[in-house]
């Protein structure tokens, strides 16, 4: 009954809504302007080596890549971190730190969006997209969520079993969980207006939820598709309904928040909090280029990359892994980009 229901969706509304969301791709998808940040940030976990992300992606040749695309690629460099001496006492590790990343964070975001930027934020922790999140959404207050990851990341700072702000990034910036948060405890967050409707987000590969986070997301109805649902319905499925639930007109601008843990260890093995069971390389390819082909990404986070963390291997495979999805999500195709202008050489 359930698949029937399923199929029946798709076959009308899903497609239809999708197929006009495609007509945007021509507009938008070759030579888009895009800008790339740098938040070499790893103050939100405890393990040194998350900060080197937009390192390695950039030694992988992120930036070429992109431009090969037929993109205008700015580099905006990577933003600096001041050191702080925090209070081991509160109720998260190293507020000041976040508070003042985030902040600086969101402002760069904020301003590349405003100058028309399909805006890249290379992470570091996932911490940080409290600030590209809420960057974004001043110049774009009607953008909707993808959240795609092993973990939900809407701890509040009562319920993170580890402290770890990036375990909470979501429950600063959802309206909903407003009264929940103990603000004056966590003044260097003063800056951040939570701007986010709880409605607005969907999860995509969910394997390991802390008990808050399990009731917040069963309380307010979240839009969540755990692996047990990608397994069950295909990734095909997932995504397209997972953008029919926050953008069923095709009219909102996306954010897009990915976590190199959402894929499965066995591939992206160099992440601070890897999970068993993720998706796989192929399902991650999947939700870039479906994403890509909505036209209408806006801002796109790549997190979590720790190449400290596993073996050699592990690290060329995860760094490798995060430029393929970056380069899906602006419109690299495994079928093959046909170049603008190619001729056949003859003879
Ligand atoms: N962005 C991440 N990798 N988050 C992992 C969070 C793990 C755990 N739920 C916590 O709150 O500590
Ligand atoms: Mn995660
Ligand atoms: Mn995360």
């Amino acid at each position: 009954m359930a698949c029937r229901r399923t199929l029946q969706m798709c076959g009308s509304g899903l497609l239809r809504r999708f197929g006009r969301q495609q007509q945007l791709r021509h507009s938008r998808s070759y030579g888009r302007d895009v800008a790339i940040i740098g938040a070499p940030f790893k103050k939100g976990q405890r393990l040194a080596g998350v900060e080197q992300g937009p390192r390695v992606m950039r030694e992988a040749g992120l930036i070429e890549k992109i431009r090969e695309l037929g993109h205008n690629v700015e580099d905006r460099g990577d933003l600096n971190f001041e050191v702080f001496k925090d209070d081991p006492r509160n109720y998260v590790l190293n507020p000041k730190a976040v508070g003042a990343a985030t902040k600086k964070v969101s402002a760069a975001v904020e301003q590349a969006v405003r100058d028309n930027k399909l805006t890249v934020t290379l992470g570091g922790d996932h911490s940080i997209s409290i600030g590209t999140i809420h960057g974004h959404a001043q110049a774009e207050p009607n953008l909707c969520l993808l959240w795609i990851d092993a973990h939900a990341d809407i701890n509040t700072p009562l319920t993170t079993p580890s402290g770890n702000i990036h375990g909470t990034p979501l429950s600063f910036l959802v309206n909903q969980l407003k009264d929940t948060i103990p603000w004056t405890a966590l003044s260097p967050f003063d800056w951040l207006k939570p701007c986010l409707n709880i409605t607005d987000i969907a999860f995509v590969g969910l394997r390991d939820l802390d008990p808050g986070e399990r009731y917040i997301l069963q309380k307010f109805n979240i839009t969540s598709f755990s692996i047990h649902e990608v397994d069950r319905y295909g990734i095909h499925e997932v995504i397209a309904r997972s953008l029919d639930a926050v953008n069923p007109k095709g009219d909102r601008p996306i954010h897009m928040s990915f976590d190199i843990d959402s894929v499965d260890p066995a591939v992206t093995g160099a992440t601070g909090t890897p999970v068993p069971g993720g998706l796989t390389f192929r399902e991650g390819m999947f939700i870039a280029e479906h994403v890509y082909r909505t036209g209408l990404l806006s801002a796109l986070d790549l997190v979590e990359v720790n190449p400290e963390v596993g073996s050699r291997q592990d690290k060329a495979n995860t760094v490798m892994t995060a430029v393929e999805v970056l380069t899906a999500c602006l419109g690299k195709k495994r079928e093959g980009n046909l170049q603008p202008g190619y001729q056949l050489p003859l003879p």
